[in-house]
């Protein structure tokens, strides 16, 4: 198993890029099952989690080529199986995405139940209900969704909870669905609206995505495409983050400001002067100590919950104490125990983290847990006293395209070690 080791201290300095987008990236990748044409897709960042539904793809009989560093291209085909196994979903929830289109052009759809991870239960039931408003026939066994339909009837889901990936899925079901449906209640995520926008470019009829009301008038087929996956907010978010912490200046570029209004409001509040351009942010901490901040992670357009423990650790080094308010995920603070392995001073009360700003951290050996209890973690091993190990960082790449390679070309003293640097050469 891979580890980051960091040496903390150097400011973060310079110019990274933001890779396209995990959470667009993966639904949008789902919804090729629904192409009866060939289909481009551009800014694909090269993750674990995409690698996994490239596979879970591929399993299925879908024909899809990686064709130059960030395109994918994927032709119509016949498909083998309708079945996504549990090796698969268990190293992946996201690959729940495949039920709506499996269901929706094919009517049938055997998908492993993802079980509970690392961040909390997060049961699937409302993508079930939403499936059998729709007109699939829905049962469970031995682990397994099973779902079957002739066509679906279009119909008005009200959603109990807002929840991104089955608002995903239940819009890629209702695109071929006979009829209107409305979804209501819907997850305004920008990943919702990438999803959109793409099926519309395959011809599909949907309105509203990005409001919590979205109208699908159902079509009977869909073509192909060309489409360029948003930029990654959470990933931008990260290194604007570890700029604030080590004090230091970054601009990242080939990024939308306009989805990360939360997260700047936070920054420029931790005393960070942040600026913007249509596809840049800068933010400049010259030097001085973040002030910590009150964070409370709520649906789009609030605070990410893939943001919070970053801004654990910002403000486990910042002046000050701030609270941070976890409402969407009930296990995650995981990273919590880590830093406090590092002298945070963090108390959790519930489902809220009170941090006291300590004036340093000190480094020592810390386990990822999750994918953005890892990203706290290295961002604490930048600002540490002494040499940081990170362990399991495969949760890190699922989600972060060669981070340590960023944050090596921001100034960061970090690097990779591989059990093949580990095993002593006989
Ligand atoms: C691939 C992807 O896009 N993942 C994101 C997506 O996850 P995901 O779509 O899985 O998260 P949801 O928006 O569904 O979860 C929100 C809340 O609803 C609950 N819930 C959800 C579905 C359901 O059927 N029943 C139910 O009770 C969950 O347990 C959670 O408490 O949104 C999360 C919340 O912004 C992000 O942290 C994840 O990075
Ligand atoms: C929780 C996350 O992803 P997933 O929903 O794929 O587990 C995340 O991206 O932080």
């Amino acid at each position: 198993m891979d580890k980051l080791l960091i040496t903390g201290g150097i400011p973060l300095q310079g110019e990274v890029c933001a890779s396209g987008a995990k959470n667009a990236a993966l639904p949008i990748l789902a919804a090729t099952l629904l192409a009866e044409g060939p289909v481009t897709l551009t800014n694909v960042p090269r993750l674990r989690d995409i690698q996994t539904m490239l596979d879970l793809l591929r399993r299925l009989g879908a024909r899809l080529t990686q064709d130059g560093a960030d395109r994918l291209h994927s032709e119509p085909a016949e498909l083998t199986s309708f079945i996504a196994p549990y090796d698969l979903v268990k190293t992946m929830r996201a690959s729940i995405l495949v039920l709506g289109p499996l269901v929706a052009r094919y009517g049938q759809a055997d998908v492993s139940l993802p079980g509970g991870c690392a961040i909390g239960a997060r049961p699937v039931n409302l993508h079930l209900e939403g499936l059998r408003a729709l007109g699939a026939e829905i049962g469970v066994e031995g682990g397994y969704i099973q779902a079957r339909a002739r066509r679906l009837r279009g119909t008005r889901i009200v959603m109990e909870l807002v929840s991104v990936t089955a608002t995903e899925n239940l819009m890629m079901a209702a695109a071929l669905a006979s009829g209107e449906t409305l979804i209501e209640n819907a997850a305004r995520e920008p990943e919702v609206v990438d999803l959109a926008e793409f099926l519309n470019t395959l011809g599909a009829r949907i309105e509203g995505a990005g409001t919590d009301l979205i109208r699908i008038q159902g079509v009977t087929q869909l073509g192909g495409g060309e489409h360029r996956i948003m930029p990654d907010r959470i990933e931008t978010g990260t290194f604007l983050v570890g700029a604030a912490m080590t004090g230091g200046r970054v601009r990242v570029r080939d990024t939308r400001p306009d989805c990360l209004d939360a997260v700047l409001h936070k920054l420029r509040e931790s005393g960070a002067e942040v600026t913007t351009g249509a596809d840049w942010i800068e933010l400049d901490m010259g030097r001085r100590r973040p002030r910590a901040v009150d964070i409370h992670t709520a649906p789009y357009p609030a605070f990410p919950t893939d943001m919070q423990a970053q801004f654990c650790a910002l403000n486990a080094i910042a002046e000050g104490v701030g609270t941070v308010a976890e409402t969407i995920f009930e296990n995650r603070f995981m990273h919590v125990p880590e830093l406090q392995r590092m002298g945070a001073d963090i108390r959790i009360d519930g489902h809220v983290a009170v941090c006291h700003g300590v004036d340093r951290l000190t480094a020592a050996p810390v386990m990822a847990t999750d994918l953005r209890a890892s990203a706290g973690l290295v961002l604490a091993g930048l600002v540490a006293h002494g040499q940081t190990l990170v362990d399991r960082v495969y949760h890190l790449d699922r989600g972060y395209e060669t981070m340590e390679v960023k944050l090596s070309t921001l100034g960061a003293d970090i690097r990779r070690i591989t059990r093949a640097d580990r095993t002593p050469s006989p």
